[in-house]
Formats: C-alpha cells, structure tokens, sequence
C-alpha cells in the first residue's frame, strides 16, 4: 500500500483545522464561575455535507436578505399540537424578517477578558448573525476565531454556546418577541438567542450556568460593543424578565410549532407528512447533542484491541457496529489514543455501512464520487486493496480527504471535478461507484444545527434534480455487473427513495439488499444520523 495519497490537482491550501470538540465553557469574568456542569458540546468535526462554504453547490442561494419587518410580530394563531400546522407563507419566524446591516462590525475586537463568559457570548453572537446572512456556522465560527484572537478555550466556550443557540433559535426569538417592546438590532437578538438557552436545561437536562451569571455576562457583553452598547439596558431588563416569569413565557411560547420544536415551520411540515408517526422524535433527536463514534481502522487492529487501549486509558465506550465504537462521553479529536496515528477515524455508525456495502474485491476500481470530506474513501481503502479515485467539486473540501488518507497511511486519486461532468473521465469503466450526493443534510441536523435555518424549502427539489443529474452520469461510468451505491443524509424522500425509484425506471438499474432509510431515531446500540441507501447493479 502506497503511504501518501496521488494529487492530480493543485489544491488551495486546506482550511484551518476545525477546533477540538469544545470543552465546557469556564467563563473567568467577574462575577463568574465555573458552569454547573459539563455542556453537551458538538462532538464530532462536522462531516460538513451540506452546511459548508458559501458558494458550494449546495449554499450558493442561501444568502438571501429579507424584507425589514416594522413594529413587535403579531402573535399567531395557537396551533394544536400534532397536527399540521398551518404554515408561515414566508417559511420564516416572524423575528427573521428584518434587514441584516451589511455594515455589521463581525470583526470588532470587544475589550472584554478572554477566558470570560462575556467574551464567548459576544462571539457566539458574532457566529449567529452570520448565520443568519445565509453563512454556515463551522465557517462563521472560523471567521470569529480569528477575528478575536480566542485561545483555545474561548474558541470551545464560543462553539458550544452557538451550537446551543442554534438548537434553541426558534424558541429564542420567540422568547424575544414576547418580551421585547420592538423587534432588536440584529447582534442584540443574536446576543439574547446565545444567552437565553444558557438560562434553560438542554436535551440532556443540563444548564450549563447559574442564571444570574449568564445575565450579568451577557449585559457586560451588550455594554463592549458599538452594535448592542445602546441595548444594554434592555438585555438586562429582559433577561430578568426571563427569569421571574420563565414558566409562563415558556408555556406561551411552546403553543408555537417553531418555538416548541426549534425548526422552521416548513421543516416541520415536511418531517409530519413523510414520517406521521416518528416525526416527534425525529425532530426531538435533531435538537440532542451527538455522540462521538469512531471507526476502527481494520488494517491497524480489531475493535477488541481498541476498547482494550481505551479501557487502559480510562476512557469509556461500546461497540455500536462491526468497525464502530461510540465514546460515553465526547473528547477532543487529539485526545481519542490512537487518532492522530490512524488507529481510529470518527465517522457515524450509519455512514459506516457505506464501505461493506460496496462488496469491495481486491484490483477493483473504484470511484466516490462525492468524497470530501473523505471519511467513506478512507473506510473503503481501510477494508480493500483497492484503486479509488475520489471526486469533489469543491478543491478545499478534496483537500480534507488528502489530509485524511495521509493521517490513517493511505492513497487514492484526488480529482476536483463536477459528478455531472464527464471531461474528467479516462473513459475506463469503475467497477464499484460511491455516490454519497449533495443534498439537505435534513438527516444529520443534530451534528449541524445550523442546517435547519441555511436551508429553504425550495433546496430540496433543486438538490434532487442535480443529484438525478449526477446519477444518470455515474450511471454511465459503472462497469457491466458493476454495483452502484447511492447514498444521502436526508430524511427528505424527494431526495432519498423516489429518487432512487425514479432512477431505477430510468437506467433499468437492478436494485440490490440495502438499508433504505435510516431513521435517526433508534436505541443507544443503534444510535446513527438519518442516512439512506439504496445499491444498483448494472447487467452484464
Ligand atoms: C455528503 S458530502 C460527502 C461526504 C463524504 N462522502 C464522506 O463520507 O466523507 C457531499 C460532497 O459532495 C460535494 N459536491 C457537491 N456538489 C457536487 C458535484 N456537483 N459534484 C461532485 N461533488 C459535489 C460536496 O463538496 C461534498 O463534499
């Protein structure tokens, strides 16, 4: 096996590195201390398959402005629960539509301490505007990072504070719009959505500071930059309010679907009609911070060596599928033993059945066609001797996939191209095509919270399209009695099983054994983000 992956491209230099999953936040402002208990942090380095950089094929429309808003939202009708609700013609919260200031200053530097609450509240705050103007939030985040300079522990308390006010968004601004006399400037709204889920138990039943605390923090926030100074007072004034009369704000606000289940509405919707049975849960699971699984890299141990190794390190895990391994509590990516020296990768347990299920022979050729940032490309080199060429559209993401096959000692062809385009192609057929397409990523919001916000209901017809355009392409590319794997993120079945009913009838593709859709919404042994999988063979 060759140790250093083969280029065929001049890639941009690779994106900074994501941070570690964050650790919980230790705020040193006065007066602040410690947080209750850990927060529930992003675990895993975002498989990023649809919230990426602007620009992508998939985020080029996401950046819409919408229509200024005058005066305090009126309050909707309450719906009953359970039923469709009727939707928001917009498919926005009321609080969403206002103006977002092209003249923000994201790039500020507060005079605030660094290690303090303050600090990583603004910051969040800086991160969630962004995402509001249509920007992913691991690119956002990126952005502020660097912006403010956060050492390592700011960067971790600035992450899983915005991860947290994206889970709560929809009942955030709820929240604001009940208490608010008018409709706050964008970074005070952004502020409060960041400080108020501070204030609340999470999905795993934890508030991760005394409530006072995140309200002096966040008042001292208001009062350090020129954008939220003159709304100090108001943040104060409604945080208070928040506290004093929390139960009935709540309840108040939970008779809205957005506020209750923190999706937009359209979302909501689509989850009620295509699963009437699950949808609650597969909603509540979206909205529950992940578990951290690794894949075990078969060519440098078993996953009984590697539960050993952890066990000798203190750390605690299970087996959750043949090359699986789900960590009790989630740690940094350079803390897991073994990481950094290829032993293990993280990788979903869903994402996982994609290489077994390609029935990989030794000699055969193999393209993924949709790879960045890597983690099948690597499972398949990791389980076969065999020659892959992975394809992505997006040269920086390829980039990702050079620095894994790098870290775990393997090689494949990195070719940046368009999986409808045939000018990258030598014309000799693959036996074996990955095709993991863009899409809404609806099946992995619980790894991206921003996702539900970036994404309109018009994406999810605009992404199947091409992915039908990607499909047939491939299509043509695959050997006589070569298997076709088509895989997405998406619960949403436009993009999921009537494309791949629709392709079959197209192509008179054999469809072979496979998953199909993956809810994410099993037991803690099965515990994967919503997945689908539908394999093809072509005749001889
Ligand atoms: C779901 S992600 C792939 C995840 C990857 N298979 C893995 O397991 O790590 C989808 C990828 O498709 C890429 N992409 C989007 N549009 C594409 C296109 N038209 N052709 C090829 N790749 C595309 C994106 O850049 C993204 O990296």
């Amino acid at each position: 096996m060759n140790k250093r992956p083969t280029l065929t491209l001049k890639a941009k230099s690779a994106p900074a590195k994501k941070a570690s999953a964050p650790r919980p936040p230790r705020p040193a402002g006065k007066p602040t201390p410690p947080p209750k208990a850990a927060a529930a942090a992003p675990a895993q380095p975002p498989r990023s398959p649809a919230a990426p950089a602007s620009g992508t094929p998939w985020n080029k429309d996401a950046i819409r402005r919408h229509a200024p808003r005058a005066g305090k939202p009126a309050t909707p009708p309450a719906p009953k629960m359970g039923t469709a609700p009727a939707p928001d013609p917009s498919g926005l919260r009321a609080s969403h539509h206002r103006d977002l200031k092209p003249a923000l200053q994201t790039t500020y530097k507060a005079e605030l301490k660094p290690d303090s609450l303050a600090f990583a509240l603004l910051g969040a705050a800086t991160a969630v505007v962004q995402v509001r103007g249509g920007t992913a939030l691991p690119q956002a985040l990126t952005g502020v990072f660097g912006a403010q300079e956060a050492t390592a522990q700011g960067r971790g308390a600035i992450q899983d504070i915005a991860y947290r006010a994206m889970r709560q968004l929809g009942r955030s601004d709820a929240l604001v719009a009940a208490m608010a006399p008018k409709a706050p400037e964008p970074l005070v709204t952004a502020l409060l959505a960041c400080a108020l889920p501070l204030m609340q138990a999470d999905a795993a039943g934890v508030t991760p500071y005394e409530a006072f605390t995140v309200v002096d923090q966040a008042v001292t926030a208001a009062g350090s930059h020129p954008d939220t100074v003159r709304a100090k007072g108001m943040v104060n004034a409604l945080l208070r309010r928040f506290l004093r009369e929390r139960d009935t704000l709540l309840a108040e606000v939970g008779l809205q679907p957005v506020a209750r289940y923190n999706y937009p509405q359209w979302w909501i919707d689509a989850a009620i009609t295509a699963y009437p049975q699950e949808w609650q849960r597969i909603l509540a699971a979206g909205d529950a911070a992940p578990p951290l699984t690794l894949r075990v890299n078969a060519r440098k141990g078993s996953v009984d060596d590697y539960l050993a190794m952890l066990a000798e390190a203190g750390i605690g895990a299970r087996q959750v599928g043949p090359f699986a391994v789900r960590l009790d509590k989630p740690v940094g990516v350079h803390a897991i033993p073994g990481f950094d020296a290829g032993l293990v990768s993280v990788q979903d347990a869903g994402a996982q059945l994609a290489a077994p299920l390609l029935d990989l022979q030794d000699g055969m050729r193999v393209l993924d066609a949709c790879a960045a940032p890597g983690g099948k490309t690597c499972h398949m080199l990791e389980l076969a001797d065999v020659q892959v060429t992975a394809l992505d559209a997006d040269p920086r993401r390829l980039a990702r996939v050079g620095e894994n096959l790098e870290r775990l000692g393997l090689s494949a062809t990195l070719q940046a191209a368009e999986a409808q385009a045939r000018g990258w192609w030598d014309g000799a057929g693959f036996d074996r095509i990955l095709a993991d397409v863009p899409c809404t990523a609806s099946g992995i919001v619980r790894r991206h919270p921003d996702i539900r916000w970036l994404r309109r209901k018009a994406d999810t017809i605009q992404l199947a399209t091409l992915s039908a355009e990607i499909l047939d392409n491939l299509w043509q590319m695959l050997r006589p009695n070569g298997k076709l794997l088509f895989v997405t993120c998406s619960l949403w079945p436009q993009e999921s099983e009537a494309q791949a009913a629709a392709f079959a009838v197209r192509n008179r593709a054999t469809r072979l054994d496979a998953p199909g859709q993956l809810l994410p919404v099993g037991a803690a042994e099965q515990d994967h983000d919503g997945l689908f999988y539908a394999l093809f063979q072509k005749d001889a």
